[in-house]
Parts: C-alpha cells; structure tokens; sequence
C-alpha cells in the first residue's frame, strides 16, 4: 500500500514490537526490507479510526481474533481485506463468511494471488487478485492498492479467490512431500496437475467460477507455491518428505496448509467432492498414514476418466 502511495497505519497487538518496528524501521519478520515512510507502526487500535480500508495480514486462523481485537474501532461501512490464506479449522469457514458474521457493516474483499511477501517488499514486479462482490469497490480498492511493482486485478468471485488461496497452500504441502521424497519432477507435475483438478472440483461446488480458478489467484499462486522452496508450505512439505515431523517440518514458521488441510477436507465431504491428495496431505499431519502408505495408496486408486 505504501509503494501505492498509500499512508499506512501498520497495526500490532503487541506494543514492544511496534515500538522496535518504529524504532528500526524493519519488521524481523521480513528481514532486509526497510520499512517505507508511508508506514507507521503501532499498537494503539484508535490508529485505525479513520483508515479507509483495513487489510488483514494476520494468519488464517487468527482473523477472527483479529477482527475482535480489543479497541479495533474501524468506521461504519469501513472496507475489510482480508489477506490471509486458509479455512477457519474450528468452525469450518470461509474467511469472508467470518468477515462478514462479525463485520456485518463493513464490505468483505479478498486479497489473493502469487506473492512472497520478501519480494514485494523487495519492490519486484508482482500481480494479484482482489475480490469484492462490489465490483466497483472492488476496482477502487485494486487501483488504491496498484503501483509501479504492483498489478491488482480485480474479480467480483470471492468464493473463488478464498478457495484458491486457501487450497492451494495444501497442494503445495503434497508437492513439497514429493520433493522431499525424491519422486522425480514427473511425480510432482503429477501431483500439482492433479491436486489442481481437485482444487477446481472443490471450486465447483462452492459456486466458484472456474475462470478465477484459472486465474492468479488460483493457477498462478498454485504454480508459484508448488514450485518454490521460498513458500512455507511447499518448504514444510519437503521436511515431511524428508522423515520431519510436523512439529520438526514447521521449524517455527506458519505453513496455512498445515491448519487448512483438514477443514478443506471436511468441507469437500461435506458436498460429496472427492480430493484424494488433499486427504493424504491431511493423513500424513494426522499420523493416520505415513508418507510411503500414502504414495503407494494414491498410485492403486483405480483408474478413471481424467475428467471425472
Ligand atoms: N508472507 C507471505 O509471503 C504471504 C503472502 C501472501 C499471503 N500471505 C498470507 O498472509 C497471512 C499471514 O502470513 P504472514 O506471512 O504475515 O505470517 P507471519 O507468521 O509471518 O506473521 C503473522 C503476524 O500476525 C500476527 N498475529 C497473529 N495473530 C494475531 C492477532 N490475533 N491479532 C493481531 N496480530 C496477530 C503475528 O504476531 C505475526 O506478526 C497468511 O494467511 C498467509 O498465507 C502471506
Ligand atoms: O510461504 P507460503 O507458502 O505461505 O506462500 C506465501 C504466499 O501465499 C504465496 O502466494
């Protein structure tokens, strides 16, 4: 927002760090990236009053949290972009529907789409989705966000670009299984081509057009977070592969995937979707089945149509 041009008020529940962030102007969290004078990091929710639009860049299953912070004041009808990427676990919900089950007053809009954080912050060339049922808020909110290293397309498909943000984080803890494993580069296209006719058949049944599945949002963040060691998830996929347990394969870090998995899992049963890597992805963080069961399970499944 700030290389947009956009004032920004950088909000943290936890005083000590605002104060080191504002002091050095880096947030340990993204090492390197001086933090723009547009940026102004507090922990005073007030701060928040008269923001424009509040983006959420806090993990999944914290956003509700988030949004119910003590003193978070945001004015009436005040935009909420939610920028995290994954499924509530504990209720089973999309992220917008706990948006919008708190915030009733306030217009919901996803923020999606291939993008490490260090490399935005870097300044290099990055493009995303953002979706409000709005579509004129939705463009506006895109046009305050865009600048000279930032294209933000705009989509009216929510559903869409929350399942793709949240689904794929699973796809590319499989993909990193199969790196960890040393399947072969013929086994990961495999997988990816395949965890992404899963993730469409979750789409379809959600209402998802199947046009934002192909979009950033979904194809490009699946092709980004399946392929790099730099996405957390496919990082953490690869330390499972190697032998890691989940609490080893995390080292700390947030892998959405992780969280997502089983969620995805139940919402997909819930409408009769069958996603089989995503189930094995959520077998193996369960310990209902180890990695090379898993592999061996997927390869016996009888064969089908590729469409079906
Ligand atoms: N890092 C990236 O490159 C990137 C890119 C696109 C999307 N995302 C998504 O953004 C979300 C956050 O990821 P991240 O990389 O910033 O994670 P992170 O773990 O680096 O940082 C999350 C921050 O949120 C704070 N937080 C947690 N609960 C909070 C609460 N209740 N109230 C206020 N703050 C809270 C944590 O203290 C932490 O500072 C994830 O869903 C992720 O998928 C991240
Ligand atoms: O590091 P990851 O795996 O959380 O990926 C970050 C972003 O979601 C990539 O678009």
């Amino acid at each position: 927002a700030a290389l947009a041009g956009c004032e920004v008020v950088l909000w943290l529940r936890d005083a000590a760090a605002a104060t080191e962030i504002a002091a050095t102007r880096v947030n340990p969290r993204l090492p390197g990236i001086a933090l723009r004078p547009a940026v102004h990091p507090t922990a005073d929710p007030a701060a928040l009053a008269d923001a424009e639009a509040a983006l959420f860049a806090v993990p999944a299953q914290s956003l509700r949290a988030a949004l119910e912070a003590p003193g978070i004041a945001l004015r009436r009808g005040c935009p909420i972009v939610i920028c995290a990427k994954g499924i509530e676990r504990s209720t089973g919900s999309f992220l917008s529907d706990v948006a919008a089950s708190l915030r009733a007053a306030s217009p919901c809009a996803v923020l999606s789409g291939p993008s490490f954080a260090q490399d935005m912050g870097a300044g290099l060339p990055t493009a995303l989705t953002l979706a409000c049922s709005d579509e004129a808020l939705a463009a506006e909110l895109a046009a305050a966000l865009s600048g000279p290293t930032l294209r933000v397309y705009h989509a009216t498909d929510v559903r869409g670009v929350e399942i793709g943000g949240a689904a794929k984080n699973v796809l590319a803890i499989a993909a990193g299984i199969v790196a960890g494993r040393s399947l072969g580069e013929s086994a990961r296209a495999a997988i990816v081509a395949r965890g992404f006719a899963e993730l469409r058949r979750f789409a379809d049944a959600h209402g998802a057009s199947p046009a934002t599945l192909m979009g950033l949002s979904g194809l490009g963040d699946v092709v980004m977070s399946c392929s790099s060691p730099q996405s957390r998830n496919f990082a953490f996929g690869l330390r499972l592969g190697q032998g890691a347990t989940p609490e080893e394969a995390a080292e700390g870090k947030l892998a959405e995937g992780a969280f997502t998995a089983e969620a995805l899992l139940g919402l997909a049963r819930a409408r009769g979707v069958e996603m089989p890597i995503a189930e094995a992805v959520a077998d193996v963080l369960a310990g209902r089945r180890s990695v090379s069961d898993t592999v061996s399970a997927l390869m016996a499944r009888p064969l089908k149509s590729e469409l079906a």
